[in-house]
């Protein structure tokens, strides 16, 4: 654990503990500590009572017997009421926390379209998605349960030495001619003996901490894998591609199971160990105990005691042997959100050469450079204005960078220069070539990304049927996974439906009607001109038969150069 390490944790850390939240999260987890330490205090008097208890069986003492198991029931009472208060507590502590981190995240992951320029800028490797879900969920888990274990342990190790110290008296040892002697050696055995412990598990399990973070990204390769297949389905069954699936599948499940099979021995090897140390560690205190009970310088219930209160230092100074896996998952845990939150900032910080102003009545793009991420010109010092009503059609050969400008004029697309201008309060719209639709009802659908926009049910089926979708005007609230069900034709009309209904001043389409016949791509086109005249209309196309739904048109010849002219 490096400096670098603690720092980066602490940044993960310190929000949720900071935050608005911060003083009813601190209440709660001041209210969890003190219940540890109560379950401490409880475990004291516990073992006291061990020492009263078989004293008294050793004089025959009946009449302490039963006030003395009423005295155990009590605190064994006691002691059960702390254990769950002080893990349900817990657990409300970690639900909160959990729940703010996500919620950041999220927005984190949404705001300025970060989920998409990890994609484009290639940093989406490691699975936002189980970031987001598994991970924040562990690492706040982890966190507390090590965090207090440690407090909790620390705390009875404070207790049970001073008890152990107490108890063992003193032993003398010759050694060449001279005699030692040590106080408080049962003290100094359960030392040795935990410190012995901790340093062979870091021997036996260091490897676990690389294991278990392989494991984590393996599984989520396979599933994504999945994922990818299961959206993919109608491509790859055209395609007849499930051979090279399945082989993608063996792959990436061959490399989850070969990781599993190294953590399998690994972790073999530790339970060997632990379970070892932990049998030894209840016959050890009573070895070193039972020459002073012999010698009768100390009572049953003296060496009772004794071993209760050697296993709890023993417990105690063992915790990070216990803790070993959760220490493991623990730092890959916080390695991984570390990555994750280091490429979202890396991506915000994504400095870009493109102004973006709002003002004016027109779209105004002046000297605008587009580029990829490898400095590649796509297109170069490109000027136009777009006013109310203007229709733009972009043509040029495939992979020539329409899309591109597109995307760059739409603000989410960094890698370029220039000036673009968009009047202040207008709304866009844009219509790619497969229609996003999101799972819901079909009304839903429709008003996508847009959610209370007041249209009566009678104008909605009134704009299905012009987009010839009259089949669907009764399912409007029927869910479905709709872009399964839809023929990419339709999609795409209920992609225009979406512009008739939610009335964007400007729309971009990207082969928006690529699917229709030229007919009813007429049609479409004509509805946008006839219902939204002074809406301004970006389109990319191959087809020669939308130039008459445009005035001007941009030709990209994909080496920078363009040309610009009247239809
Ligand atoms: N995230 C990216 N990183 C690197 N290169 C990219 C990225 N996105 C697109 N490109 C490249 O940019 C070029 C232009 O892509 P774009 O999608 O704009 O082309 P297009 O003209 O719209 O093509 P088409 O007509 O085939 O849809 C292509 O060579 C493409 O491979």
């Amino acid at each position: 654990m490096n400096k670098k390490f603690l720092a980066d944790f602490w940044r993960l850390f310190k929000g949720y503990w900071s935050s608005d939240e911060k003083w009813k999260a601190r209440g709660l987890l001041g209210a969890v500590i003190v219940l540890n330490f109560a379950a401490v205090y409880i475990l004291v008097l516990l073992n006291q009572w061990y020492n009263t208890f078989y004293t008294a069986l050793q004089d025959y003492n009946y009449e302490a017997f039963w006030p003395l198991i009423g005295r155990f029931t009590l605190l064994a009472v006691v002691h059960i009421a702390i254990a769950v208060y002080a893990i349900y507590l817990r657990q409300m502590v970690e639900i909160k926390w959990r729940t703010w981190m996500t919620t950041r995240y999220l927005e984190h992951w949404m705001d300025k379209q970060t989920y998409y320029k990890l994609q484009i800028l290639d940093y989406d490797t490691d699975n936002p998605d189980q970031r987001i879900s598994e991970d924040i969920n562990q690492f706040v888990s982890l966190t507390l349960q090590l965090a207090l274990g440690f407090l909790k342990q620390t705390a009875t190790l404070g207790a049970f030495v001073m008890i152990l110290w107490n108890l063992s008296g003193i032993i003398r040892v010759p050694f060449g001619g001279y005699e030692f002697t040590i106080y408080g050696y049962m003290v100094w055995l359960s030392l040795i003996y935990a410190i012995a412990g901790t340093y062979l598990t870091h021997r036996v399990g260091r490897e676990l901490i690389h294991l278990n973070y392989d494991q984590q990204r393996y599984e989520a390769d396979f599933r994504f894998n999945m994922v990818r297949v299961r959206e993919n389905g109608e491509s790859i069954a055209f395609y007849r591609g499930e051979e090279p699936e399945k082989t993608g599948f063996s792959e990436r499940f061959a490399k989850v199971i070969k990781n599993y099979w190294s953590l399998m021995r690994r972790e073999k090897a530790l339970t060997w160990f632990t379970a070892g140390y932990g049998q030894l560690a209840i016959i050890f205190p009573l070895l070193f105990a039972a020459p002073r009970y012999f010698a009768k310088e100390m009572a049953l219930g003296g060496l009772m005691q004794t071993t209760s209160a050697f296993g709890r230092v023993q417990d105690a100074l063992s915790f990070f042997v216990d803790a070993y896996t959760s220490v493991a998952q623990w730092l890959a845990v916080v390695k991984r959100l570390v990555g994750f939150t280091e490429h979202m900032q890396l991506v915000e910080n994504v400095q870009s050469d493109l102004q973006f102003k709002k003002n004016g009545q027109v779209i105004a793009i002046e000297d605008l450079t587009v580029d990829l991420p490898s400095g590649q010109v796509l297109l170069k010092k490109c000027s136009f204005v777009l006013k109310q009503g203007d229709k733009l059609l972009i043509t040029g050969a495939s992979g020539c960078g329409k899309s591109t400008l597109m995307r760059t004029i739409a603000g989410i697309w960094p890698f370029g220069k220039g000036n673009i201008t968009i009047p202040l309060g207008t709304s866009r719209l844009f219509l790619p070539q497969r229609p996003y639709l999101p799972l819901g009802n079909l009304r839903t659908v429709l008003f996508y990304p847009e959610k209370n926009i007041a249209v009566s049910d009678h104008e909605i089926q009134n704009v299905l049927q012009l987009c010839q979708l009259g089949q669907l005007i009764n399912r409007l609230d029927v869910v479905e996974d709709w872009s399964r069900i839809l023929s990419l034709g339709e999609q795409q009309r209920i992609a225009f439906a979406r512009v008739l209904l939610i009335r964007p001043d400007w729309t971009f389409l990207d082969e928006a009607s690529s699917a229709l016949d030229e007919a009813t791509e007429k049609i479409m086109y004509q509805l946008l001109a006839e219902n939204l005249p002074q809406m301004v209309m970006i389109s990319i196309g191959h087809r020669d038969t939308l130039k008459q739904h445009h005035q001007t048109k941009l030709h990209l010849t994909g080496d920078g150069a363009f040309i610009l002219g009247n239809i």
